[in-house]
């Protein structure tokens, strides 16, 4: 059981230039199940998830883990929409992160080897990750990401420009994750995603949490009339 949680957002607000990115955002999370962020272009979708993982800086408010800023720092990871990989082998983008750790060659190469099996890489190991399609790179970036085995992870529109089928293979990945322990925030704009991955939503509108709901809930009965209008399609502002 992860000790990360809850997670208690006050007033956490970030700004860039003076504007306001996201925020105030006040909002508990605790463990397990996995909350997909959805809202219209500009909600600031990527911009909470930023500063909820901490790369964004925070203006106002606090961030509070329950284990800590240092243990969380190290039990999570994200991934970014469109994931910069190193230009060497799919092996060594996978060990990376674990040789950054401290751990040995040999023990990093074996990891990575079965990360890349788990991932559906077992395959493209020696291959320069540079020439890997677009959902083969979103499954490094996934495997990359899980190879240090965080608590908590973020990702933000994993499956922006991907295929049905990678997307479907994406989501397998995750939902074993999900099944493994690991907690899931996610951004997406694809409802049918957000529905089959969801346990609860958060719509945001102008940098705000508008409404949150469990899965159900939300799609079934929104409670606002801005969330009925966005599920409907109409152009939210
Ligand atoms: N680096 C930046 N500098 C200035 N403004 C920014 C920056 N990043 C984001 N913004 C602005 O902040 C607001 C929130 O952006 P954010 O990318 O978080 O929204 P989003 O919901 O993720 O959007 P999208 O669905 O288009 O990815 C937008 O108005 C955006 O234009």
């Amino acid at each position: 059981m992860s000790d990360m949680f809850p997670l208690i957002v006050e007033g956490a607000l970030t700004r860039r230039r003076g504007k306001v990115l996201v925020g105030p955002v006040d909002l508990r999370l605790e463990a397990g199940g996995v909350t997909i962020v959805i809202g219209p272009n500009g909600a600031g979708k990527t911009s909470l998830l930023r500063m909820l993982h901490g790369i964004a800086r925070l203006n106002a408010g606090r961030i509070e883990w329950a284990c800590g800023q240092e243990r969380a720092r190290e039990k999570q990871a994200f991934v970014f929409q469109t994931p910069v990989m190193l230009r060497r082998s799919v092996r060594d983008n996978l060990a990376y992160p674990l040789r950054l750790g401290g751990v040995t060659r040999r023990e990093a190469r074996a990891q990575a080897d079965a990360m890349a099996e788990k991932v559906g890489l077992g395959d493209a190991l020696g291959r320069p990750a540079t020439v890997l399609s677009g959902g083969e790179r979103q499954k490094l970036a996934l495997g990359r990401a899980l190879i240090r085995s965080p608590q908590v992870l973020f990702l933000d529109e994993p499956c922006a420009s991907l295929d049905g089928r990678a997307m479907r293979e994406v989501e397998e990945i995750l939902k074993t994750a999900v099944q493994d322990g690991v907690r899931l925030i996610m951004s997406t704009h694809n409802m049918g995603q957000a529905r089959r991955l969801a346990s609860e939503v958060l719509f945001l509108l102008g940098g705000k949490i508008h409404e949150r709901g469990s899965t159900v809930e939300f799609f079934d009965a929104p409670k606002t009339a801005q969330a009925r209008a966005f599920l409907n399609g109409d152009i939210v502002e």
